[in-house]
């Protein structure tokens, strides 16, 4: 037999190839087996908080039968403590009428991610102190509050809807929690956000998607959407969500619920889970969010206090000055109903215009006021700031997740290589006629070194300059603006209307304190008025489909907005307004 030198790739050939089948084997088995780990540990997550659920409702059943249930639901949260700490209510009476309302929410709206356990043993402690009569020292003593689910609870996971942060429990309490509790309150629920926080979509594939209270077939808003919605439920009184981009004051407008987000750092952020916590120009911020604006200031009372001050330090001692919020002299308050990028919907406008005639009708001079450039600032500024190491971080979180369907065509377009994103961008400008993605996914991946981000920290403070003299030229107190450009989003359906978020991403890049506070509703004329709503870009399109029909009755909020540590101002407009206001959830 004679060797054919034809055949003598061949056999390299092979054994190449089948070298080469085998990987590929091998990688898609550890690929398969890997995420088949993921959906157990998922899984084994869910259940648990299903259980820890199922398990309280179990305790109401047998402890059923307490008669001041409704009375205790009935009541704003300043009449409430006033009957907690007159203790003509019981702590643990309180905590269970809340507990009981909360499961009861949650059934049909997945606002809830888990309860507290310690709740009841605080509850007890707060009953057992009677004699001491020491209540009167707290503030908040025996008040149920929930939490946002980034708020680090020791023993709990913390995991902003990202699996790779389950079975990894926090060792200590955010400092927010701490004063809480040193202030008498009982946190006892902790609320659903979106995965990241970084969209206003609240759904995640560990906990399920969050509804609107007021609709079902639409979204709460977010990040804090689980807190949005169990306050516009009514499940809870008093909690804490956090923002970097709207996230208290979105689902705030979106479930009728008033919130504040402070100037950053008036409130401690120690002990919140934050992606990019390296990224320092634009911050996040924690604050309350509650039925009424008086909730919102007894909050701030209880919170700016020494212990907060002690336990971080980098919080500035001002504790909160009454004499801001209750002075009555006559203000001069900016408005607007358009930011210059995007049109709000005519119900929006209305909602700035009926809270400017409420304050007109206060005596305040309110003047119109244009804002500089807020497009441009959005991508060249916001985006490029707080997405600056190129998606980097938030990719890492996810590298080894499943994605929601609600960010994932953004994490697809973030996970391709740089210069296709950028080819992309502007095949996305064209198609959606609108610079707003193009530019943005753009000014995702500009930032390249120090050079880049000190030019940018540069143009930052230049415009916060010109910002603040025009604010100074008109001689302003405080300004009120739409408090979204539209209102509750049909679920699913965020990211075709990402464009809102100018309204809000504004005050976070100015690091101004903005409080959102229930003005309006939907009525059907706003709703007729949509017919003229432009349709020149892909989000104009969508905006008119989403808003032009079923949306009457749904919530409108304004925001206000002060200047750097004038949150008490903010509250005073947010009060005046609130006063004056047709819609409030309370009296509804
Ligand atoms: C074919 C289409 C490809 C799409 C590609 C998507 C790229 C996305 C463009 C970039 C735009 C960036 C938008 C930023 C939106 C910010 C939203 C802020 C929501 C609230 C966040 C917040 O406050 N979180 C709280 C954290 O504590």
């Amino acid at each position: 037999m004679t060797w054919d030198y034809k055949y003598m790739y061949v056999l390299p050939l092979a054994s190449l190839l089948t070298v080469l089948i085998a990987y590929s084997c091998i990688m898609m088995v550890r690929y398969c087996w890997k995420r088949a780990a993921l959906k157990k540990k998922i899984k084994t997550k869910k259940d648990e908080c299903r259980e820890a659920l199922e398990r309280l409702a179990a305790g109401h059943q047998e402890t059923d039968g307490q008669s001041q249930k409704s009375k205790i639901l009935d009541l704003p949260m300043e009449k409430l403590l006033e009957k907690l700490i007159s203790c003509e209510f019981n702590a643990v009476d309180v905590l269970r009428a809340y507990q009981q309302q909360a499961l009861e929410v949650n059934t049909e709206l997945n606002c809830v991610v888990e309860p507290i356990k310690e709740a009841e043993d605080l509850a007890n402690e707060c009953d057992n102190m009677r004699n001491r009569k020491d209540q009167h020292k707290r503030p908040l003593h025996g008040l149920p509050v929930s939490l946002k689910e980034c708020y680090f609870l020791k023993g709990y996971d913390c995991t902003a809807g990202m699996s790779d942060y389950i079975g990894k429990p926090s060792e200590e309490d955010a400092v927010i929690v701490q004063v809480l509790r040193k202030q008498g309150a009982i946190p006892f629920v902790r609320t659903n956000i979106p995965q990241t926080m970084m969209t206003y979509e609240c759904s995640n594939p560990i906990y399920g998607q969050t509804l609107n209270p007021h609709d079902r077939t639409r979204g709460p808003g977010g990040s804090s959407g689980g807190e949005g919605c169990i306050i516009g439920a009514k499940g809870s009184l008093l909690g804490f969500g956090s923002d970097i981009g709207g996230s208290i004051r979105i689902p705030c407008h979106m479930c009728g619920v008033c919130g504040l987000k402070p100037t950053y750092r008036r409130l401690s952020v120690k002990g919140t889970h934050e992606l990019g916590q390296g990224q320092t120009l634009i911050n996040a911020t924690v604050g309350p969010m509650a039925q009424d604006v008086t909730s919102l200031v007894i909050a701030m009372k209880a919170l700016l206090c020494d212990d907060m001050f002690d336990l971080d330090p980098t919080v500035p001692p001002i504790p909160f000055r009454t004499e801001i919020y209750e002075k009555t002299h006559t203000l001069k308050i900016g408005y607007y109903v358009f930011d210059g990028y995007l049109e709000a919907v005519p119900a929006c406008k209305r909602a700035v215009m009926d809270a400017k005639t409420i304050l007109e009708n206060q005596g305040h001079k309110l003047i119109p006021f244009q804002v500089p450039d807020v497009q441009n600032v959005f991508t060249e500024l916001y985006v490029r700031i707080t997405f600056g190491d190129n998606v980097q971080m938030l990719l890492e979180c996810l590298r080894n997740d499943i994605i929601d369907p609600t960010i994932s065509l953004a994490v697809t377009n973030w996970s391709l290589p740089k210069c296709v994103q950028w080819l992309m961008s502007w095949v996305v400008s064209c198609v959606y006629n609108d610079d707003f993605v193009g530019k943005g996914i753009r000014s995702t991946c500009k930032t390249q070194n120090v050079y880049d981000w000190w030019k940018l920290a540069e143009k930052l403070q230049e415009y916060k300059k010109k910002f603040l003299s025009l604010w100074r030229s008109l001689e302003l107190d405080a300004l009120i603006c739409p408090g979204f450009a539209f209102p509750a989003v049909p679920n699913g359906e965020v990211f075709n209307v990402l464009g809102g978020v100018t309204y809000t991403t504004l005050y976070n890049l100015l690091d101004y304190p903005a409080g959102t506070v229930p003005v309006t509703k939907v009525t059907k004329e706003d709703e007729a008025e949509m017919k003229d709503y432009p349709t020149r870009t892909r989000y104009e399109r969508f905006i008119k489909k989403y808003f032009s029909e079923g949306t009457v009755g749904l919530p409108l909020g304004v925001q206000c907005v002060g200047l750097p540590y004038q949150e008490e101002l903010v509250l005073r407009v947010m009060k005046m307004v609130e006063n004056g206001a047709p819609f409030t959830v309370r009296t509804d």
